[in-house]
């Protein structure tokens, strides 16, 4: 008592923002976590800011808060990543994701694992094997689209997107026993991170950390049976996918690589698949956008008819996409797929007249921005034009975190936007399609299609 006591001494003494800690021990976590659509803040955010501004205290996660729906703070703290702020995971979340996961180091070993995934999914990288692999996997699940029958959309775009990253990772081909064995140890694992953290028996996060330890075994069988074919000069892949790059490249253990292949995981799978099924949800209700994106992709193909060249998409026709690219933008503003992150203040840190005392916990809130009447015109309105006329000068480009920014921002960036705009391409050339139940995507933290989006396909090739 007299800690605390001695704590809410210190606290009084600070100018901190105006909010409320909500109820003992949980605080507000409740109302925080309930799910609202995902181009909306929720009717608690949006109460508290009503009442309090865009700066408000709380408590959440069991933790002292500031919650920030002001841009301006949210850049201040990307900006000061591993300097006045750090990442805060629960130590369940630490635990479960490994202690050399990028998502929870700092300093000098985040900015090497860090340098390692930028790397590998480098322009040259995403050119040579990315592209060729995200077309081959997309025209394959196009094709297995059923006719006319309502199938869940979520559950093909997260084929797409695994078997992308386990091909580039570890060589894995779709459809064989061991890639079918590693993505469900890998789902299994997935819901144990966002589970409730009670570590017995029956548990999901007790059955992650059992596939945790399942995966990283198979891992380091997979390693000792790649460095035996390096001695004995049979090994036909080099550095093609990330085994053989970090083999090459690093002398990362088992352990350290099983943490990296989890968090390129765990960061490109999920995301992606999202991001597809969100664009799907989005130009349903915007024909006007699918007919600009089906021209811009018979353009292409027009092009390279014309020019005799093969059929096969090159970054050049990649780079040529301009309205898919804003398609892409407004779908990511809108979906707000990571709404928000958490950090620590690693000191006392003033902004804008408050205090922010050590130890505290702050939350950026990437989603208020991109839903502020204040940056973007009708902002509930998914509108790619928009992006025709925001150009790098404009302060708007500033408040655009789907990927954050600074020292932790995304490193797949590059490599999400190419997946979802292959997709874009053989979709509007090949298919209309239609939502064949209401599904809303509804988030806390990452929009959710309660039913996977359901639609309905119709194979209709525009090509002539
Ligand atoms: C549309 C898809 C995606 C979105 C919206 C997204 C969003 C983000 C955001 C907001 C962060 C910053 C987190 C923070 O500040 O704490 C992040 C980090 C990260 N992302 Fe992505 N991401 C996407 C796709 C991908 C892909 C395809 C990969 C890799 C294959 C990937 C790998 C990572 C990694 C490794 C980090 C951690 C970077 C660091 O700690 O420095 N992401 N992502």
């Amino acid at each position: 008592l007299s800690l605390r006591n001695s704590e809410s001494r210190k606290t009084k003494c600070l100018n901190l923002p105006p909010g409320s800690m909500g109820w003992p021990l949980i605080g507000e976590t409740i109302a925080f976590r309930r799910q609202h659509p995902c181009n909306s803040l929720g009717e608690y955010m949006e109460d508290r800011i009503n009442k309090y501004g865009r700066i408000y205290k709380s408590n959440l996660f069991g933790a002292p808060t500031i919650v920030s729906a002001d841009a301006e703070l949210n850049r201040f703290v990307l900006m000061n990543d591993d300097r006045l702020f750090v990442p805060s995971f629960p130590k369940s979340v630490a635990d479960i994701l490994g202690k050399t996961s990028m998502l929870v180091l700092t300093g000098e070993m985040h900015r090497y694992m860090k340098s390692l995934a930028v790397n590998f999914m480098g322009i040259a990288r995403l050119r040579a094997n990315f592209l060729v692999d995200s077309e081959r996997y997309v025209v394959q699940n196009l094709e297995s689209w059923p006719e006319n029958t309502p199938f869940p959309a979520k559950e093909e775009a997260c084929k797409i997107t695994f078997n992308l990253m386990v091909k580039n990772i570890l060589s894995m081909n779709p459809g064989e026993e061991e890639t079918e064995r590693l993505r469900k140890l890998y789902m299994s694992f997935m819901k144990g991170v966002i589970a409730l953290p009670l570590n017995i028996p029956g548990t999901a996060y007790r059955k992650a950390v059992k596939s945790r330890a399942t995966i990283l075994k198979v891992i380091e069988r997979l390693m000792e049976e790649r460095i035996q074919k390096k001695k004995e000069g049979t090994d036909s892949i080099g550095e093609a996918d990330l085994l053989g790059f970090i083999l090459e490249q690093s002398n990362l253990d088992a352990e350290q690589f099983g943490d990296l292949l989890l968090g390129l995981l765990f960061g490109g799978h999920e995301t992606s698949s999202t991001a597809i099924t969100l664009v799907l949800y989005f130009l349903h209700d915007c024909p006007k956008a699918v007919e600009q994106l089906r021209e811009e992709h018979l353009e292409i193909v027009r092009g390279k008819k014309q020019r005799g060249v093969p059929p096969a998409l090159t970054w050049e026709d990649y780079k040529h996409m301009e309205f898919t690219q804003c398609v892409i933008s407004e779908t990511l503003r809108l979906g707000n797929i990571i709404k928000f992150v958490h950090r620590k203040a690693n000191t006392n840190v003033q902004f804008k007249g408050y205090d922010i005392p050590s130890g505290w916990s702050i939350i950026p809130i990437f989603a208020a921005a991109h839903l502020d009447p204040a940056v973007y015109d009708n902002p509930q309105k998914f509108d790619p034009w928009r992006w025709q006329t925001i150009s790098g000068s404009t302060a708007r480009i500033d408040n655009y975190m789907p990927f954050g920014q600074g020292l932790r921002n995304c490193a797949g960036l590059e490599l999400a936007k190419m997946e979802i705009a292959v997709f874009l391409h053989h979709l509007a050339l090949n298919y209309d399609w239609e939502i064949a139940e209401p599904d809303e995507p509804l988030a806390y933290a990452f929009p959710e299609f309660a039913k996977g989006l359901p639609i309905k396909a119709r194979k209709v090739s525009f090509i002539v």
